[in-house]
């Protein structure tokens, strides 16, 4: 691997270790972790893919080929038809009354600020933490739980250990690589910095569905 995505995944190492330290993490892959826990992890979970739908949909507004315009529109599609339905399964369907935690509207609103002040790349490298990390961690919890059949949490391990997934984090990863290529310096810069936050937000996400963070009242 070379190029923009080996530099960043290098780069992210230590929030990458830290995030498989994460107890929220760690239970999933044990099942020890309370429904309480996931459940309020699923539901902002569910309020998350709306947002990151919007990005995708508009990482495919803004794409200049045909198969990135098609994968961008049908990985939108995904996030909100395909995922959201795993996130009904368990905690139903999400009303307007629930309310975003500061951790969720913090990085849905910073995904969407990619895609309206900055340009493609950027926005593409700040996507890609959500399929990589999840690719990264279902893999690695898929092989460690082995049988997932009775497993707790079977049915979210398997929906991220999956293959399909692992090539659709494959295709933004090849994107990124050659929208970085093409771009200057500054540009590339950009790119960077927009992995680096999303995939601290990856670690965010999880350690708030830990402690069910809430806004201060
Ligand atoms: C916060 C978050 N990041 C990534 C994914 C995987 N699409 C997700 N469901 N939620």
């Amino acid at each position: 691997m070379t190029g923009f995505c080996a530099r960043v995944w290098e780069e992210t190492a230590s929030t990458r270790d830290a995030i498989d330290a994460l107890p929220f993490v760690r239970g999933i892959g044990d099942g020890s972790l309370s429904r309480e826990r996931f459940d309020y992890y699923m539901t902002q979970d569910a309020l998350y893919l709306r947002g990151y739908a919007r990005a995708l949909a508009s990482a495919a507004s803004q794409a200049q080929t045909s198969d990135e315009i098609a994968f961008f529109a049908k990985a939108a599609h995904g996030a909100i038809v395909v995922e959201s339905s795993l996130h009904e399964g368990t905690v139903g369907s999400v009303g307007e009354e629930v309310r975003p935690s500061p951790t969720c509207t913090a990085y849905t609103s910073y995904v969407l600020s990619l895609a309206h002040t900055q340009g493609y790349p950027e926005l593409v490298a700040g996507i890609l933490p959500c399929f990589w990390i999840y690719t990264d961690v279902g893999e690695r919890l898929t092989a460690k739980a082995g049988d997932l059949t009775e497993h707790p949490y079977g049915e979210w391990i398997a929906t991220y250990g999956d293959e399909e997934f692992a090539r659709s984090t494959e295709q933004v990863k090849a994107i990124a690589d050659r929208l970085a290529e093409g771009a200057g310096e500054a540009t590339v810069a950009r790119m960077r910095e927009a992995f680096v936050r999303a995939t601290a937000y990856e670690w965010m996400f999880w350690d708030a569905a830990w402690r069910q963070e809430t806004w201060p009242r």
